[in-house]
């Protein structure tokens, strides 16, 4: 039960003991000689922290994991810690705090700040999210600069450029090492495409290119593998569900939040694939916003290669359809603003 539910959460990592011991070896670690990760989430006791905190738990890369929340981590890390695998859990709450659960991080996932209730858009959230994710930076730059940085915080679009803004003053900035973490809606395509494909999920796969809000996620259906002969209609619906996958769980959950398991999930699914980068296993592609030149935008989300420093290549679009090519020019006005809404908020502040 558990090695079946781990390999659906970590793909190519199986996190049971045997299954973990087989994952390990095939990359020349025992499981004991994996290399030693200390991953931090920060806003660990909220909705997305929590099953977060959960599957990093579970992943057996992780040898440390410092859950950080203003409050409620030391709860969350003690029901985590009884977990019989690999990593060790502590928990750490408050500002006093937030040093200890950052020093000797290889990765930082950042799920910390409010979310967005119905009629809300994501820059709704940007009053309160953007200082909130400043702070950390600063954090993150005296305490860890090195560590890779997985933003969930929304709006993401914005984000991002603020982390990169804060890191830039500090001196520490190094454009491999900031993700925008946008898996969700490349879990929420492929999920949306194999239904509609009728086709196995798990063979699935679709990119999900441009920003993390509304049109500015545009999923790339032409590129869909396996092929499926969907007409225009279907790629157009198929394409306005993916850009409001957060708004219908958001309606759905009533006032009560937006998408916590899905993200936690896809959250999983992000992080894994920096360790398994950061320990040099060769071609980890996943899509994630971050420094571009794909674009004239500063910041683009595409398909990434991560290495052992993060960001080893951006990989570029690949062939777009008429319709694909018409969504990325009109995604791009709204995307600028929201990235440079992120650093003027960092000059201003
Ligand atoms: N990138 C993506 O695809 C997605 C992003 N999100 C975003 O993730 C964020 C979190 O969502 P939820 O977990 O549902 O919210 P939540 O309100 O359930 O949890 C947020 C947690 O952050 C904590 N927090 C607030 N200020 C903090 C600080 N300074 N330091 C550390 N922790 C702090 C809170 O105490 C709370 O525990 C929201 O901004 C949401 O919009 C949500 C879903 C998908
Ligand atoms: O929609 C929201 O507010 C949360 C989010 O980013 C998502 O679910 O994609």
């Amino acid at each position: 039960m558990k090695a079946a539910m781990l390999r659906s959460v970590f793909r190519r990592s199986t996190p049971s003991s045997s299954a973990a011991k087989t994952f390990l070896s095939s990359r020349g670690f025992s499981s004991e000689s994996a290399p030693e990760r200390k991953v931090a989430v920060l806003g660990a006791a909220g909705g997305i922290g929590q099953p977060l905190s959960l599957l990093m738990k579970l992943n057996p890369l992780v040898s440390k994991l410092a859950l950080y929340d203003i409050a409620g981590t030391p709860g969350v890390a003690a029901d985590v810690s009884h977990i019989n695998t690999r990593s060790e859990v502590k928990g750490y709450a408050g500002d006093e705090q937030l040093r200890q659960a950052l020093e000797g991080s290889d990765i930082v996932i950042i799920p910390a700040g409010v979310p967005r209730k119905p009629g809300m858009t994501r820059d709704d959230l940007f009053k309160i999210n953007a200082g909130i994710v400043k702070s950390l930076c600063e954090a993150i730059a005296k305490y860890c600069p090195n560590a890779l940085v997985n933003m969930i915080s929304n709006p993401v679009n914005s984000t991002v450029p603020i982390a990169a803004e804060v890191f830039k003053i500090r001196g520490v900035y190094d454009e491999r090492r900031l993700f925008g973490v946008t898996t969700l809606d490349v879990v929420r395509a492929k999920t949306f495409y194999a239904g509609k494909a009728n086709a196995n999920v798990a063979g699935v796969n679709v990119p999900v290119v441009g920003g993390h809000a509304g049109v500015t996620i545009l999923p790339l259906f032409s590129q869909a593998s396996p092929k499926a002969n969907l007409s225009d209609e279907d790629i157009k619906a198929l394409t306005k569900r993916t850009q409001d996958g957060g708004t219908e769980v958001v309606e759905a959950k009533a006032g009560k939040g937006s998408a916590t398991l899905s993200m936690a999930y896809a959250g999983a699914i992000f992080a894994d694939a920096c360790l398994k980068g950061l320990n040099g296993v060769p071609d980890v592609v996943e899509c994630s916003f971050v420094q571009s030149t794909v674009t004239e935008l500063p910041f683009f989300a595409s398909k990434v290669r991560l290495g052992k420093n993060g960001v080893e290549e951006v990989l570029g679009l690949g062939p777009l359809s008429d319709y694909e090519q018409q969504g990325l020019e009109a995604l791009k006005p709204e995307l600028k603003s929201s990235i440079e809404k992120g650093i003027a908020f960092v000059h201003s502040s």
